[in-house]
């Protein structure tokens, strides 16, 4: 066993003193004072496992199915933007190690590899991330080149009606090299996102494509109804990672209620503070069928790339192992929340 990188903070702690210092400002930072995106994991804090005993089993069953396709163990690659920051490779070495984790891989809009050069190299499911950009055609023209291209599904981002305010990084008076380009668009389209859309934004992509849409940037029971409503696939309960509306709740808080009111109608996914195998235990616990990781993967990408990606999950694979067979969860369907316990001290 490689005892350096046994936990994804190693790998935070070697992509620290690797990566240019303005792109780990800009990683690392959440917007404002950053009380969300400190929430964000120290909420998982409060929350204990209620283990049970001499429940016999064989090694458990980590694999589960989002929306029906199969992953290996129940956490995903978050969607995000400007991987080439971290690895010359970016991308293109992000889906990989994702896809040798056989697992699924969300792929931003704002990639500094295009879509198609990333479904190019599919050796994992790929869904794609739609930012709603200001003009409409743009975004219109991104779900047409997604489906074409291969993707399984379009994640729509709804927290986004401006770029959040990443003051850490603004203070630092930091900017990000000249070659981070948006690769899907020309180099004279700086796409502006847009905050004139209203839940009626389903309705028109269903207009535009047959994939699957799933809504991510919800953190309310009210929200989930309004999603349901417009025929919605799946939520991802998301913050943005601390990254847009502080003081906004942390993710692992707005989980049960985001469940309560899906009612099992519609797939519920997490992100934002995943770090350990115990996370991802506590947030499938509170509902969640899986969950994404940003931060930890961009450490590994930084540090190995593709087969870094591929430790990121191997990590959290094992730490999951252990939590399952130490609390008598044979398989992911058995992580339920009469095994959790929150306790506020
Ligand atoms: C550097 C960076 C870039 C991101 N880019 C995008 C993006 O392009 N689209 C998007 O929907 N979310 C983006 N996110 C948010 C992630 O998808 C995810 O919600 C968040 O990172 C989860 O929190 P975590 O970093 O604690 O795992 C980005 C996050 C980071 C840290
Ligand atoms: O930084 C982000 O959180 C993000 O969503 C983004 C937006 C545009 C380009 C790259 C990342």
């Amino acid at each position: 066993m490689d005892t350096q990188y046994i936990q994804t903070k190693q790998y935070e702690e070697a992509a620290r003193s690797l990566v240019d210092a303005a792109a780990w400002c800009y990683a690392e930072s959440g917007c404002g004072n950053e009380q969300t995106l400190r929430a964000n994991i120290a909420a998982f804090e409060h929350l204990y496992i209620r283990p049970r005993m001499l429940v016999p089993m064989d090694a458990p069953d980590l694999s589960t199915t989002v929306l029906g396709t199969s992953i290996s163990l129940p956490v995903m690659a978050a969607p995000v933007g400007f991987q080439q920051l971290w690895h010359p490779e970016g991308e293109r070495a992000s889906v990989q190690g994702t896809g040798q984790a056989q697992t699924l891989y969300v792929a931003s809009s704002s990639a500094t590899t295009s879509l198609e050069e990333i479904a190019g190299r599919v050796c994992s499911p790929l869904w794609f991330q739609l930012y709603l950009f200001e003009p409409r055609s743009l975004s219109a023209q991104l779900v047409q080149r997604a489906q074409q291209a291969g993707y399984q599904a379009i994640v729509v981002t709804v927290d986004t009606p401006y770029y959040g305010r990443k003051e850490r990084f603004w203070r630092n008076q930091y900017s990000l090299p000249e070659h981070i380009r948006k690769a899907n668009f020309s180099d004279d389209v700086d796409p502006m996102v847009s905050s004139t859309f209203d839940w009626g934004v389903f309705d028109w992509l269903r207009t535009l494509t047959d994939l699957p849409l799933i809504v991510k940037g919800i953190l309310t029971a009210e929200d989930t109804c309004k999603a349901i409503e417009h025929g919605v696939a799946a939520i991802v309960v998301s913050n943005h990672g601390g990254r847009q509306l502080d003081a906004a709740l942390p993710s692992i808080v707005a989980l049960p209620e985001v469940v309560g009111a899906a009612r099992g109608e519609v797939e519920v996914y997490l992100d934002g503070g995943i770090r350990t195998g115990t996370d991802v235990f506590k947030a499938l616990a509170s509902g969640a069928r899986a969950v994404f990781i940003g931060r930890s993967l961009l450490w590994g990408l930084a540090v190995q790339g593709a087969e870094g990606v591929n430790q990121i999950f191997a990590i959290l694979r094992e730490e999951l192992e252990y939590a399952m067979v130490l609390s008598g969860c044979p398989d992911v369907n058995c992580i339920t929340s009469d095994l959790l316990k929150e306790c506020n001290w």
